[in-house]
């Protein structure tokens, strides 16, 4: 039986890695591989990463718990002009949704910023904690682009795919108390390059396979999920596959999750690297510029397609 009928998607444990060091480890061939098959197969794997502790993730989330806890107008003031950047809330669609963003949350300088916007004295105990807790997810993010690139023959000297920075938005799904699941966040492909997410206790992520199914996932407390978004799909002329997820809520408990987003620098060009062409895999898009796709996905006419067709619509050759 393979793992979509079991209702799971891989689980690959990152722990003995670190970024300084990758290439070196043994095995490494064989984990790119595997990280390469998860992201083709089912675009997204549940991550094993101990450079994360309990007790950090725990305080993560009292922080996070603490951000909702204050007034919508304040809530409100994580403004940000770019698409997915700041404060969404009470959105028709999804009223038990709410969140806040956090540009280029790896740097010290945002989060004060951030927290200087919503308290009249920043809290600095907010940002020590979720700066430990973007190190980390940092490093997993770059370890991860490396596993790919290598896993395609790609490395040389490069660790990276794309330039990107770390948008970092905290979520809170409301309980509806109910036991029929209500839609928490409705189903789509994220237009990032690619996503690691935290949950804390409740879970409700469901990912839907390539035949259709959806797989509601369970993951292991200590755990994260790697999530291919449109354009890294898109770098891997299609290779990769850009996973359609939603969140669906039930019971009576709030559920709270932190999501580390690879958002590519201003001025990205998406575009295949030439030893992914070739006769038999012809480039599926044309060139385009990330945040001018970015900009589509969130207009009038993006937001009336289905989210997995933003993409096809914007660049399909
Ligand atoms: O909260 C989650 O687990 C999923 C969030 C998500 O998919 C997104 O923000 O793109
Ligand atoms: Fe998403």
């Amino acid at each position: 039986m393979d793992l979509a009928s079991q209702n799971q998607i891989p689980v690959i444990d990152l722990s003995t890695i670190s970024p300084h060091c990758a290439r070196g480890i043994q095995g490494w061939h064989h984990l790119c591989l595997r990280v390469r098959e998860a992201c083709e197969t089912f675009g997204c794997f549940e991550v094993v990463y101990d450079q994360i502790s309990m007790h950090l993730r725990t305080q993560t989330f009292s922080m996070i718990s603490q951000v909702f806890q204050l007034p919508s107008e304040i809530k409100k003031k994580n403004f940000n002009p770019k698409p997915y950047h700041g404060y969404a809330g009470q959105l028709p669609v999804v009223p038990l949704y709410e969140s806040l963003g956090i540009e280029d949350a790896s740097n010290y300088d945002s989060l004060k910023g951030f927290t200087q916007h919503l308290w009249p004295h920043g809290h600095q105990q907010f940002c020590q904690t979720i700066d430990s807790m973007m190190k980390p997810v940092e490093e997993l993010h770059q370890i991860i682009q490396v596993m790919i690139l290598d896993s395609y023959g790609l490395g040389g000297n490069s660790n990276s795919i794309m330039e990107c920075e770390i948008l970092l938005r905290m979520m809170r799904y409301k309980a509806p108390s109910t036991e029929e699941y209500m839609n928490g966040l409705s189903a789509h492909t994220d237009k990032l390059m690619c996503t690691l997410l935290v949950e804390e206790e409740v879970s409700g992520l469901e990912i839907e396979t390539r035949d259709g199914q959806w797989i509601k996932l369970s993951l292991s407390p200590s755990s994260l999920v790697f999530i291919v978004g449109d354009p890294l799909m898109a770098w891997s002329n299609g290779r990769l596959h850009a996973v359609n997820h939603r969140v669906m809520m039930k019971g009576d408990k709030d559920r709270y999750s932190f999501g580390a987003f690879a958002v590519p620098k201003l001025g990205t060009t998406i575009k295949p690297p030439e030893e992914l062409v070739d006769e038999r895999n012809p480039q599926i898009f044309k060139e385009f510029d990330f945040w001018e796709f970015l900009m589509f996905s969130f207009s009038k006419e993006g937001l009336a397609m289905e989210s997995a067709k933003q993409i096809f619509a914007y660049a399909g050759n």
